[in-house]
C-alpha cells in the first residue's frame, strides 16, 4: 500500500526534504562541535531548568560526569548543595543575561545565564557559560601584594633618601667644582640620561643626588645601585626582575627589578663600567625603547625611568679595549659631567675642612679650630681618597683631637708627613725631568695658591706682580678655571 502523504510529493519536494535535513544535520553536528570545544564550561537546560547538556568543560571545571547531572533540575542541585548559586534560574526568572560569581570545588567561577526566548518571547532554553578564573584570580591577588610592596619599598626609600638629602651641602669653592655644579642644575630640568665622571670619593653621588632633588622627579625616587658591588650572576635579576620559578632560589612571587622600583623616577647606575657585558646589553635595550621584560617573562612593561650613570674609570680605553660596548657608551654619554679630583682644586679643601668639622662637631656637641699649620698641611696633601678620604679625616679630628685646637700632630700620619716640608711651591723638584715640565709646575702651583687665597684675578695680578690677562690665560692653561 502507498502513503498517501508520499503519493502527493513530488520528486522535488522530496529532494529538497533531504537537502534541507542533510544541512540540519551539518548544523547540529557544527553545534556540537562548538560546545564540546569550547575552553568555557556550558550547560543547557529547559524552559523548568532541568539540565539537557553539560560539554566536557564543564565535566573538568565542576569534576563531574553530564550523566551525573542531566536530566536533572537545577532546583534540586541547589538543594542538594551541588552549586551555591544559579545562573540558569535567575535568567528564566528575568528573562535578561545574568552573570554570577560562584565558589565550586575550591574554585572561582564567572556564570553567566543567557535565556533564549521564542517568538512570543517565552524561555525555551537557558545556556550557562562559566569560566574559571581562579587562576586569573590568584595573579591578580599576586600582582596587587606585589604592587603594594613595591609602594612600601619606595615609599621608604623616599623617605630615607628625604632626610639624606636634606642634611647634605655641597661645597664648591674651586670654579672647576662651580662649574660641574652649574652643569648638574642646568641637565635636572631634562630628562636626558648624565655620565658622571671622576676619581672614586669626589662627589659623584653627589652630583646624582643634586639632579634628582633639583629635578621634576623630585618626588619620586632616586635609586642607586653600586654596579661592581653587585656579584655578576645577580645584576641581571637585581636590575630588571624575575617572573617566579625564573631560576633556582628565585622567590616563589617573582620580583621587580630596579628599574621598576625607579618607574617614574631617577636609576643611578654607580660603576657603570664594572656592568656585565650581557647586562650591557640589556641595558642599552631598555634605553633605546623604555621597556623591561623580567627574567624568565615574556611580558614587556613599559617604564619611564630617567638613567643616570657614573664611573671612576676610563670608558673611552674601555671600549678601545672591547670591555665596554661602544653602543651603550654612545647612549649614556649624551651628557658628560666631569667632577675634578680635590688636587686638582685645593680651594675646596679648606671650606670642605670647615664644612666637616663644624657638620661632626655639632652632631657630638664638640667646637674645634685648627691652626695654621695643620691648615697648610691638610692645603698641601693629594688626598688620593678624594672628598671622602678627607671627610673621614675630618671626623677623625673631632673625635680624636686631645685639645679644642687642632694641630699637625693630631693629623694622620700621611697629612702630617708634608707638613713643614718644603713642597713644589717651595722649592722641591725631581731631576733630569725638562725644565719647562718642572716650571710649569712650579707655576701651576703658585697660582692654585694664589687662586685658594685670594679669589680674585685682580688681587693675584697686585700681588703676583703681573697683569690680569696673564692670570687668566695662566689659569685656563692650568684648568683651574672654566674655560669658557
Ligand atoms: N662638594 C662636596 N661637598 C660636601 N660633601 C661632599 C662633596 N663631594 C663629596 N662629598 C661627600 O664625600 C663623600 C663621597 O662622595 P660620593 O659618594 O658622592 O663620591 P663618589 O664620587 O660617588 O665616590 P665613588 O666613586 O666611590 O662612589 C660623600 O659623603 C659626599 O657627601
Amino acid at each position: 500500500m502507498t502513503d498517501p502523504v508520499m503519493e502527493n510529493l513530488s520528486t522535488l519536494d522530496l529532494e529538497e526534504m533531504a537537502r534541507q535535513m542533510r544541512a540540519f544535520q551539518d548544523l547540529t553536528r557544527e553545534l556540537d562541535a562548538i560546545i564540546d570545544s569550547s575552553s568555557d564550561g556550558l550547560w543547557i537546560c529547559d524552559a523548568e531548568a532541568r539540565v539537557i547538556r553539560i560539554n566536557p568543560a564543564s565535566e573538568r571545571i565542576n569534576n563531574i560526569k553530564a550523566s551525573e547531572v542531566v536530566g536533572k533540575n537545577m532546583r534540586k542541585l541547589l538543594d542538594e548543595g551541588f552549586i551555591d548559586r544559579s545562573a540558569a534560574l535567575e535568567a528564566i526568572t528575568t528573562k535578561k543575561v545574568v552573570s554570577q560569581l560562584q565558589n565550586r570545588e575550591g574554585r572561582k567561577l564567572i556564570s553567566t545565564g543567557t535565556p533564549v526566548l521564542d517568538a512570543n518571547g517565552e524561555v525555551i532554553r537557558v545556556v550557562v557559560s562559566e569560566r574559571d578564573i581562579t587562576e586569573i584570580d590568584n595573579l591578580q591577588r599576586e600582582l596587587e601584594e606585589q604592587e603594594a610592596l613595591r609602594d612600601q619599598f619606595r615609599n621608604h626609600m623616599l623617605e630615607l633618601q628625604q632626610a639624606d638629602v636634606a642634611s647634605k651641602s655641597v661645597v664648591a669653592r674651586s670654579p672647576l667644582m662651580v662649574n660641574a655644579l652649574k652643569q648638574a642644575l642646568k641637565v635636572s630640568a631634562v630628562n636626558s640620561t648624565v655620565l658622571i665622571l671622576g676619581e672614586s670619593g669626589v662627589g659623584k653621588g653627589l652630583i646624582a643626588e643634586l639632579i634628582h632633588k633639583n629635578s621634576t622627579r623630585a618626588d619620586k625616587p632616586l635609586i642607586e645601585i653600586n654596579c661592581g658591588a653587585i656579584p655578576e650572576s645577580l645584576i641581571e635579576s637585581e636590575l630588571f626582575g624575575y617572573e617566579k620559578g625564573a631560576f633556582t632560589g628565585a622567590q616563589t612571587t617573582g620580583k621587580p627589578g630596579y628599574l621598576e622600583l625607579a618607574d617614574g623616577g631617577i636609576l643611578f647606575l654607580d660603576e657603570i663600567a664594572e656592568l656585565p657585558q650581557s647586562a650591557q646589553v640589556k641595558l642599552l635595550r631598555f634605553l633605546e625603547n623604555g621597556k623591561v621584560i623580567r627574567l624568565g617573562g615574556t611580558k614587556a612593561r613599559h617604564l619611564d625611568v630617567r638613567i643616570l650613570a657614573a664611573t671612576h674609570r676610563n670608558l673611552d680605553e674601555m671600549v678601545r679595549q672591547g670591555s665596554f660596548r661602544l653602543d651603550l657608551y654612545y647612549r649614556l654619554n649624551v651628557i658628560p659631567i666631569s667632577v675634578p679630583a680635590l688636587r686638582e682644586r685645593r680651594d675646596c679643601i679648606l671650606p670642605l675642612v670647615r664644612h666637616y668639622l663644624e657638620l661632626f662637631g655639632a652632631r657630638d656637641s664638640i667646637r674645634k679650630r685648627i691652626t695654621r699649620a695643620a691648615s697648610d698641611a691638610l692645603l698641601a696633601y693629594d688626598y688620593p681618597g678624594n672628598v671622602r678620604q678627607l671627610m673621614n679625616v675630618c671626623e677623625r679630628l673631632v673625635v680624636m683631637a686631645e685639645t679644642d685646637l687642632i694641630d699637625v700632630k693630631d693629623l694622620p700620619a700621611e697629612i702630617s708627613a708634608g707638613a713643614g716640608k718644603p713642597t713644589a711651591v717651595a722649592g722641591v723638584w725631581q731631576e733630569d725631568v725638562p725644565l719647562q715640565e718642572t716650571l710649569d709646575q712650579v707655576e701651576k702651583a703658585v697660582l692654585e695658591k694664589a687662586l685658594a687665597k685670594h679669589r680674585n684675578q685682580m688681587r693675584m695680578a697686585e700681588v703676583l706682580g703681573v697683569n690680569q690677562s696673564t692670570i687668566a690665560r695662566k689659569l685656563r692653561k692650568y684648568k683651574l678655571i672654566n674655560p669658557n
